[in-house]
C-alpha cells in the first residue's frame, strides 16, 4: 500500500547549519502521527518541507505517491511550476501556531474564500459547507463574527475549519496550541481529537505530550534533525529508550497535561 505521506532521507540546512539530517518517515492513510521533540529539533522545518513552503536539499517527500514540489525527469528532480505546486498544496491542510485569519473577513468568509476562489464552489454551496464546519468546531453561532471578536482558541478553530474546507487528504498541525493561553488549549485539542477519529490522516507537531499519547497512533520523537524514536504510544510510555528518557526528563508540561486531560474529558 502506498503511504499517504512518505518522507525519504530528507536533508535541509540553513546557511550551512543542518536542521534536518536524513529524516525518513511514512504515514499511512488514516493514521494520526504526533511529532514531539525539544525546541530546535527540526519539527517545524519538517512540516514546512512537507508543504513545500521550503524546498529540501536532498531526499524526497511524497503525498499519495506523488512527489511534493518536484517532478522526476530521468534521474533528476526538477521543481514544479507554481500553478502545479498550488494544486498539490490544496491536498495538504495546514494549521499553524498563528492562525493568520483575514481580519477584514468574517469567520464564514475566511472559510469560504478558498473553496470559492480555488475550488470554484458557488457561494451557496461554500457557505453551507462552511456552516457545517463551523458547527463541527463548536462555532456554529459565530459565522458573522470577525477574528478580532474571537478568542485565540476560537480563531484557531476557525483556522482548522478553513483548512478542512479544502478537503485535504493530509492535515498538518504545527504546534496549534502554542500561542494560546492555557485555558484555551483544551477547546482546540478537543477539536483535533474529534478530527483524529474521523479517519483523516494527520501529522501533529505538539508540545502537549499527554494529548499526543492520547490521540496518536504513533509517536515520533525528533532530536537534532532526525527521527530518533517512532512507536505506538503504549510503547512510548514504557520504553527505556535513551532519547525518550532524555526528552521526557525535560518535559515540564505535566500540570498543563493534567489540566488538558481534564479539559478533554469535560
Ligand atoms: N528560515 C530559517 N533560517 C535559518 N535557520 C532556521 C530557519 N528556520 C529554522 N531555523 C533553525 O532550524 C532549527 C530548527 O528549527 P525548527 O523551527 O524546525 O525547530 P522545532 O523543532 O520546530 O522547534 P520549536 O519546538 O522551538 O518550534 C533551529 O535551530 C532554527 O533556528
Amino acid at each position: 500500500m502506498t503511504a499517504m505521506l512518505s518522507v525519504q532521507h530528507v536533508k535541509k540546512a540553513y546557511g550551512g547549519v543542518s536542521v534536518l539530517r536524513d529524516v525518513t518517515l511514512d504515514v499511512d492513510q488514516g493514521q494520526v502521527v504526533c511529532v514531539l521533540g525539544s525546541s530546535g529539533a527540526g519539527k517545524s522545518t519538517l512540516m514546512r518541507c512537507v508543504a513545500h513552503l521550503e524546498p529540501v536539499d536532498a531526499g524526497t517527500i511524497s503525498v499519495e505517491g506523488q512527489l511534493v514540489g518536484y517532478e522526476r525527469r530521468g534521474n533528476h528532480l526538477h521543481e514544479i511550476r507554481e500553478a502545479e505546486l498550488c494544486r498539490q498544496r490544496r491536498g495538504i491542510g495546514m494549521v499553524f501556531q498563528h492562525f493568520n485569519l483575514f481580519g477584514h473577513l468574517t469567520a464564514l468568509d475566511n472559510i469560504t474564500l478558498g473553496p470559492r476562489k480555488v475550488l470554484g464552489l458557488g457561494r451557496g454551496e461554500a457557505e453551507a459547507e462552511a456552516r457545517d464546519l463551523l458547527a463541527q468546531v463548536g462555532l456554529g453561532d459565530h459565522a458573522a463574527t470577525y477574528p478580532r471578536q474571537l478568542s485565540g482558541g476560537q480563531q484557531q478553530r476557525v483556522a482548522i475549519a478553513r483548512a478542512l474546507a479544502m478537503h485535504p487528504r493530509l492535515m498538518l498541525f504545527d504546534e496549534p496550541t502554542s500561542a494560546l493561553d492555557p485555558q484555551l488549549v483544551g477547546e482546540v485539542l478537543r477539536v483535533i481529537r474529534a478530527l483524529a477519529h474521523t479517519g483523516i490522516t494527520m501529522v501533529v507537531v505538539t508540545h502537549e505530550v499527554h494529548f499526543a499519547l492520547e490521540v496518536a497512533d504513533r509517536i515520533v520523537l525528533m532530536a537534532d534533525g532526525t527521527v530518533v524514536y517512532d512507536a505506538p504510544p503504549s510503547q512510548f510510555r514504557s520504553t527505556t529508550d535513551e532519547h525518550v528518557t532524555a526528552f521526557m526528563s525535560h518535559v515540564t508540561d505535566v500540570p498543563a497535561a493534567v489540566s488538558t486531560a481534564e479539559a478533554l474529558t469535560e
